[in-house]
């Protein structure tokens, strides 16, 4: 069981403990709680535990716990960056699943405060991805434009650039889908009970039927390194856009309503009912695909090769199939290398710098940088970067070099010191004098 006082004291090291009983305990100075973040002895569940203690009131709390939880390891240290964040450590986990941010006073998590009981405390987790990633497409304009057209053409033409978000939904699948492909095809209740656990991005009742789009179905279409294209409504693109995540937004409009009605009609999947209920909400959509600073391109699709030629020219692709002008930086192949984190390491933090010292011999420091993190709860936190230094692997000059920067800093400190003194002398003399 350790203990820091991050607020109080400069962030020190944080010891991990070994075995499947661990055990972190974070002390926040300012706002009277611990956070205890790793099992209980009789602990059944799989996943890292959080629990908090009111310090002043002298009582446990269970927090609602958001966002996909880590699944425990061999072990885990954490270290707080700030007031809003712990990072947390898995050793001995796969190297994409080491990483991971408990968050417990960010923008999302405040958000998330006003839907619990105000006394309720509420902390949430991200997956920290080393290495940046490409930005998702968001997609959005009236029923029977042609979104569904233009993705089919795009995930057809580029298969290994674009993968697609898979949203849940609880209307009835039509009889050309499958389940998981087109959809997650799921109850009602179930998907109400996933939202309130944090577990997606955006939702909205659409046409009179949930719909949403979870965290994993954006996440894992990023980690595989491809454009995650979601095909939403207006509602859902407002709640992106809102959201930790950054995309690209399209509307796409019809060339007159009269020709959306045609091609809503000539679907053939809704019946008179439905075609009206998705008519009168089109009339909304269009106006609000207008709304300044929510969508960055507008397609109009009126002749469907030409339109698909401007949503190509808007996701810089060549017709050859290659990106003509990759302006994002896409490390993800970097991400699930090198990460490998012993049970027996501790963790300090500098800054925007986590020092991960490995006290077996042999292992390798590591150096976390995390000046360029982006995202967070309820999506990944990437762009960390790792630098990896094998004590081995050094040179000898470089072994004594830190005792040598140590001891030279220590003499330059007694010299200013002395110094000081001198000159505070020096100073109250010239006071006497004057
Ligand atoms: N440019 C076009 N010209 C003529 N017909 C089109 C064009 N684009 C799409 N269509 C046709 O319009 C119908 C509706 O298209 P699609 O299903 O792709 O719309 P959607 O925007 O995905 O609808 P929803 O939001 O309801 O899923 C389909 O039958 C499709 O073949
Ligand atoms: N906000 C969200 N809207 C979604 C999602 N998935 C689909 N949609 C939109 O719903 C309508 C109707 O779709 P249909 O398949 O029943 O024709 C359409 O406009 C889609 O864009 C989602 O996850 N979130």
């Amino acid at each position: 069981f350790f203990c820091d006082s991050p607020l109080k004291v400069a962030p020190k090291v944080v010891d991990s403990n070994s075995g499947s009983r661990c055990e972190v305990s974070i002390d926040d100075g300012l706002r009277d709680v611990t956070y205890v973040i790793g099992s209980e002895e009789n602990d059944s569940d799989s996943t890292i535990s959080v629990r908090v203690f009111k310090k002043s009131a002298n009582e446990w709390v269970v927090p609602a716990v958001l966002g996909t939880k880590p699944v425990k390891s061999n072990g885990h240290s954490a270290v707080p960056l700030d007031e809003t964040r712990i990072l947390v450590i898995k050793s001995n986990s796969t190297s994409d699943d080491c990483f991971w941010f408990l968050e417990i006073d960010t923008p999302f998590v405040r958000d998330q405060k006003t839907r619990f009981r105000s006394e309720v405390a509420v902390v949430a987790w991200s997956k920290g991805v080393v290495g940046e990633a490409v930005k998702p497409v968001v997609i959005s304009g009236p029923s029977g434009v042609g979104k569904g057209t233009l993705i089919s053409k795009l995930m057809e033409e580029f298969p290994s650039t674009f993968g697609f978000s898979v949203s849940h939904t609880t209307r009835a699948p039509r009889n050309n889908e499958q389940d998981g492909v087109h959809y997650h095809f799921v109850e009602r209740d179930a998907m109400e009970k996933d939202i309130r656990d944090g577990k997606f991005l955006e939702f909205a009742s659409v046409h009179g039927n949930l719909y949403g789009t979870s965290v994993e179905a954006v996440e894992a279409v990023t980690d595989q390194g491809k454009k995650c294209i979601l095909d939403i409504d207006v509602q859902g693109a407002r709640s992106v856009r809102r959201s930790s995540l950054e995309a690209v937004f399209i509307f796409v409009r019809p060339p007159s309503f009269h020709e959306l009605e045609k091609r809503l009609r000539s679907r053939g999947t809704e019946t008179e009912e439905q075609i009206q209920k998705r008519l009168r909400n089109a009339e909304a959509e269009l106006q609000q695909g207008n709304s300044p600073g929510l969508f960055d391109h507008i397609l109009v699709n009126d002749d469907l090769e030409k339109c698909y030629q401007r949503l190509k020219e808007i996701l810089s692709l060549s017709s050859s199939g290659s990106v003509v002008k990759n302006t994002e930086n896409n490390n993800v192949s970097s991400a699930s290398k090198g990460v490998d984190i012993p049970s027996k390491h501790s963790v300090s933090r500098h800054n925007q710098k986590v020092l991960i010292k490995c006290s077996e011999g042999g292992d390798s420091d590591s150096m976390l940088e995390l000046s360029s993190i982006r995202g967070g709860a309820p999506c990944r936190t990437r762009g960390l970067k790792l630098n990896k230094q094998s004590f081995d692997d050094r040179k000898p000059v470089r072994k004594w070099l830190p005792s040598f920067v140590g001891w030279a800093s220590v003499i330059l400190e007694a010299l200013l010191l002395k110094a000081d003194i001198v000159g505070v002398k020096l100073n109250a003399r010239e006071r006497i004098s004057d």
